[in-house]
This record gives C-alpha cells, sequence and structure tokens, in this order.
C-alpha cells in the first residue's frame, strides 16, 4: 500500500476528499495539521450546542491507495486542478505490511479500577490480583474504562453494596456500568441508550460476561430504581434532570458522571428542584456527583 499526503486550508478539504475517492484512493483520513503545536485550536461542542468551526485551518489528508502508479497519478492530476491552488503535496510514501489486529490489540492492556477490580480485554490474561472481572474489547460504543468519567462510576459501584439491587444505567453505551452493577451484586438491571449500536452492545457484552439484564432505548425504564447510573455530559443531564430523578427509588442513589469540575454548581442547581447534589470523586478534571433521595 501507499500513502498520498497532502496538507490543505480548511474549505478545500470536501473537495478534495470526493475526488481522492473519485480516483481510486481506497480510504482518506483527515487530521489536524496542527495539531499539539501552539496553533491548535480546540473544535468541539456540547451535545445540542454547535461547534466552534466546521473544520480545522489546516488539514492534513492522508488517502491510501493499493499501487504507488495509482498514488502518482492521483498527485499528478489534483496538482493540475483549479481547487488545489492552496493546497500541498506532502509526499508519498509506502506502508509497510503490519499485523493490525495485533497492533490494534497491543494498545488496549487491562485497567484497573481498584487493586482487585479490573477491565480486561478478552486477548489478555486477567491480572493475578485480580478478584473480579469485566471481559470488554474496544467496540463502536463508549466505555472501555479508560475514561475517567467510567472510571468513577465504577469506583463508585465497587464501594457500595448493590446486593439484590434494582439499577438503571441511562446512556449504557457499551454496558460496562450496567455489567460492574451485576458484578457487584445487583440482580434486575435496566441498561437503555438512545443509539441502538450502544444497546447492541450492551447485549454481546453481558452475554460475553454471563450477565443478565434488559437493554434497549430509554423508553425501557420504567419505574424506580435503588441506584440510577448516568453517565452522559452536563447539558443531557441538566435537561435530564426531572426523569432522572424521578427513576430514584425513595432511599436510593442517583450517581451521575460526564461533568467538568466547572460545571459542579450548575448541575447541582440544575438538580436541586428534586435532590442535593454532591461531589464524591474526582479524576482529571471530571467529577462524580451523587445524591440519595429522601426516604
Ligand atoms: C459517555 S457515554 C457513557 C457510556 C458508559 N455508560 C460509560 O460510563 O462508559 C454516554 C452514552 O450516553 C448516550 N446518551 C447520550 N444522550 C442520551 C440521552 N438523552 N438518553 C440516553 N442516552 C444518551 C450516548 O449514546 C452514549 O452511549
Amino acid at each position: 500500500m501507499f500513502e498520498l499526503c497532502l496538507l490543505c486550508p480548511e474549505d478545500r478539504v470536501e473537495i478534495l476528499s470526493d475526488a481522492l475517492d473519485a480516483l481510486d484512493a481506497l480510504s482518506v483520513s483527515v487530521e489536524d495539521a496542527d495539531a499539539q503545536t501552539p496553533a491548535e485550536q480546540a473544535l468541539f461542542g456540547e451535545p445540542g450546542m454547535p461547534a466552534p468551526k466546521d473544520g480545522w485551518q489546516r488539514s492534513r489528508m492522508v488517502a491510501l491507495f493499493a499501487e504507488e502508479s495509482l498514488a502518482k497519478e492521483a498527485r499528478d492530476l489534483l496538482a493540475a486542478q483549479d481547487f488545489f491552488d492552496a493546497c500541498q503535496v506532502l509526499g508519498i510514501r509506502k506502508v509497510e505490511d503490519q499485523d493490525w489486529v495485533r497492533l490494534t490489540q497491543s494498545q488496549f492492556a487491562p485497567v484497573d479500577i481498584t487493586p482487585d477490580f479490573w477491565i480486561v480485554p478478552t486477548w489478555h490474561e486477567p491480572p493475578a490480583q485480580a478478584r473480579q472481572i469485566i471481559r470488554l474489547d474496544p467496540g463502536l460504543a463508549f466505555g472501555t474504562g479508560t475514561h475517567p468519567t467510567t472510571r468513577m462510576c465504577l469506583r463508585w459501584i465497587a464501594s457500595h453494596d448493590l446486593q439484590g439491587q434494582r439499577v438503571l444505567d441511562y446512556g449504557c453505551g457499551s454496558g460496562i456500568l450496567a455489567i460492574g452493577a451485576a458484578k457487584y451484586g445487583a440482580s434486575r438491571i435496566d441498561a437503555v441508550d438512545i443509539d441502538e449500536a450502544a444497546v447492541t452492545s450492551t447485549q454481546l457484552n453481558a452475554q460475553a460476561n454471563a450477565v443478565s439484564l434488559n437493554a434497549g432505548l430509554p423508553e425501557l425504564a420504567q419505574g424506580t430504581y435503588q441506584t440510577v447510573l448516568a453517565n452522559i455530559l452536563a447539558t443531557p443531564l441538566k435537561v435530564l434532570a426531572p426523569l432522572l430523578c424521578a427513576h430514584v427509588q425513595a432511599g436510593g442513589h442517583l450517581v451521575l458522571a460526564g461533568i467538568l469540575e466547572r460545571q459542579a454548581q450548575e448541575l447541582q442547581q440544575a438538580y436541586a428542584p428534586w435532590i442535593a447534589l454532591d461531589v464524591a470523586d474526582a479524576e482529571d478534571g471530571w467529577i462524580l456527583m451523587t445524591a440519595t433521595k429522601a426516604p
């Protein structure tokens, strides 16, 4: 395989990408050419909020071709186009054959949540000190145990007695929190997500861990639960406040993550009509907020 690397401004990315596609590129990837430099500009926005811009100031585009001749032909054809005027060819290079599966797998090692609770990919042996494990491979849905928000929820689960509890995982992603709750004793678990791929992923991961739970779209959540877990983001968590609080049984727990340290007060205010949230944990600028509903 051969890679053709190009540099282009924001307004040429789409046209170049279409052109590379028409020129038989096997894939086209686009990266921020200024990443990790002082010129890097953040481009993300919270759900429901517009991104600050449609694309990076300068993009590095990499098109993969089966033959060197095809990469050279694409380079020469593109260079002759009007729309290529502000773009630049960075080069063509051979991509060495690699065991991509092994390379990808090597990036995912077992993750410790507590000294004896681990998230372990299926291609790894569990560490000797692991007493409780979740088997999980990276997939389409969020939640492999490496993100601080997931880790804090799992730490909370591991330090509470969920024996026999009815638990709701709202925004289940990979199902990691629901599976964790099952491992720590919860017996009636509903895991819901607006993303159908997450629902499927949760079902498959639950099976792989021999855990019984119900996964589905948000309507699946009905009635009250002794523990409600929701690792989403501050904006949707604020919108969901009345709904999540209504699902918490009297005397039950609400556990929220996906919140930045500076957002603690706005979350407390949004939930104040129903429940009093406190900061229970913090990691890498993210916080875990929890509350117990009055009996
Ligand atoms: C940050 S991931 C959390 C995944 C997993 N629970 C974890 O802790 O790693 C958030 C998940 O919430 C889902 N989500 C976002 N907004 C939602 C909403 N309004 N209702 C239900 N799920 C939602 C997303 O599709 C995503 O799978």
